[in-house]
């Protein structure tokens, strides 16, 4: 049967059963289109263990995927049964997980020292790793991995999601995340999701939200600095409370930077969350201007290195990065096939007090807009005079909203409506999600899915630009 919101229609094709026998450093690669799912399982029985994206698969459990471009590694040799037909499947022998687990081993060198020093020393603070590098390089894979590694050494990584473009981590698109992973992590879903109304297998885990709204970080940079600012503030105040994840420090996967437009969105990354190693996949430029920016001295607590990419890592054309992005917000609202949830549909009357909706604000054509009206602004006033609050979100009246909206998300802030302030708005962190089903103009109403029963609460709404929109059914 088909789950309401989710297009996976064709069940798994229990005829064709697989079996592929792995030696010791092989890793199994296969693609799963969105209209099909496979299960796999690591035979029972047998000797040898494997593990995905850094995360250990149980032996005979069956795990299921669709939508995906994964691979299982494994380092003893190990045997897999596949149910079903995946789209593209071989065994890869030339993969970097050796270098990759260096760079976890010497990570956790770094860790024990920290545990060793004092709780509220400087020293007591983890190796904190940003990985970047251009698209579809493999930096959201080794984050996972690293995050998978260090979870099983017993620790505790906050791990921060700055890239507004992909699918997010454990929330929707176009937002940035941090959170504490202190357990394991899903094989099936990598860093996985937060359902807010229902039980889940996997500890929930509470990340903390900010709601960009665009796809790159140029089109509101003043903004994305801004959230950044504010979420360095957060994490760094939460790590004072948890020295477990002081000790073990951050690991920030960032969206596809390139030298040229992004150097400094880099430096304030490095700049706001302290960061003592910069690490480039797939690209010896980037890697050279880091090592220019970032130049090794004594001084310099920051190092820069180099990681190979993975010959696994696949380019993803945009219908197939567009589906992944469709899939997150959908279960977001519904689920998935291990946990389906129920939204409901509440109605958002425009003419009440607590109506207090905005929207992001493109400073790349605001920019460019001033600059044009440059010459209208009274004599002795420039473009620094302006208000710094007003370019990144503004206020919608019940008139401007329309039907633009449809089928877009929106951010449930938490500052108070009657509160809100265009600063406040600009960087607030976010509660929850609504879904934009349609706008009545002539009613001065929306109908909109919240993942929760009852009002939406009286707080400040923000709609943005990205995720693009889009059909939940
Ligand atoms: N060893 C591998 N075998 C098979 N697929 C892989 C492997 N490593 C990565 N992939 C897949 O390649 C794709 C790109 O990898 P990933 O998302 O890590 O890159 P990225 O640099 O973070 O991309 P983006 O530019 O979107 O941020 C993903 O679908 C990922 O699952």
């Amino acid at each position: 049967m088909a789950l309401p919101g989710l297009d996976v229609t064709d069940s798994i094709d229990s005829s064709t059963i697989l079996t592929r026998d792995l030696k010791p450093n092989q890793e199994f690669r296969f693609e799963v289109p969105a209209t099909s799912s496979i299960t796999i399982r690591l035979t029972a029985g047998t000797a040898g263990t494997a593990e995905l994206f850094g995360t250990e698969l149980s032996k005979g459990l069956p795990y299921t995927f669709t939508c995906c471009k994964s691979a299982i590694y494994t380092w003893t040799g190990c045997s897999l049964s596949i149910e079903g037909a995946p789209s593209v499947e071989y065994i890869a022998e030339e993969t970097p997980m050796a270098t990759y687990l260096n760079l976890h081993i010497a990570l956790e060198k770094l860790r024990v020292a920290a545990s060793d020093c004092p709780p509220t020393t400087e020293g007591a603070q983890g190796p904190r790793i940003l990985l970047i590098g251009p698209p579809d390089v493999g930096k959201t894979t080794v984050a996972k991995i690293l995050t998978g590694y260090s979870i099983r050494q017993g620790r505790k990584p906050m791990v921060i999601n700055l890239d507004t473009a992909g699918e997010g981590v454990l929330t929707v698109p176009g937002t940035i995340s941090a959170a504490s992973f202190g357990s394991v992590m899903d094989v099936e879903d990598g860093f996985g999701s937060s359902p807010m109304s229902a039980p889940s297998a996997i500890p929930v885990k509470l990340p903390l939200v900010y709601y960009y709204g665009f796809e790159t970080a140029e089109s509101g940079s003043r903004r994305y600095k801004r959230l950044i600012s504010r979420m360095a503030v957060a994490v760094n105040s939460r790590l004072e409370e948890d020295i477990e994840s002081k000790n073990t420090g951050l690991i920030i996967d960032t969206p596809s930077f390139d030298n040229q437009t992004n150097g400094d969105v880099i430096s304030h990354i490095v700049a706001e969350f302290s960061i003592t190693t910069i690490a480039i996949l797939g690209s010896e430029r980037l890697y050279n201007t880091m090592l220019k920016s970032f130049p090794p001295s004594s001084s310099s607590p920051i190092n820069v290195i180099k990681l190979p990419t993975s010959g696994g890592c696949v380019d993803r054309d945009a219908p197939y990065k567009k589906s992944i992005r469709d899939a997150a917000v959908k279960k977001y609202f519904f689920g998935d096939a291990k946990c389906t949830l129920s939204p409901y549909t509440v109605s958002i009357e425009f003419d009440s007090p607590t109506f207090s909706l905005w929207e992001v604000v493109d400073s790349l054509s605001s920019s460019a807009e001033r600059q044009k009206n440059i010459s209208f602004l009274p004599i002795g006033e420039d473009e620094s005079s302006l208000s710094a609050d007003e370019e990144v979100v503004k206020r919608l009246a019940p008139g401007d909203v329309d039907s633009r909206f449809e089928n877009m998300v929106v951010a449930v802030l938490q500052v108070d409506a009657k509160d809100a302030g265009a600063k406040e708005v600009g960087e607030s962190a976010v509660m929850g999600f609504l879904f934009v089903q349609e706008v009545d103009e002539k009613e001065r109403r929306m109908k909109v899915l919240s993942p929760v029963p009852g009002r939406v609460p009286a707080k400040a709404l923000l709609v943005g630009r990205w995720p693009e929109g889009m059909f939940l059914t």
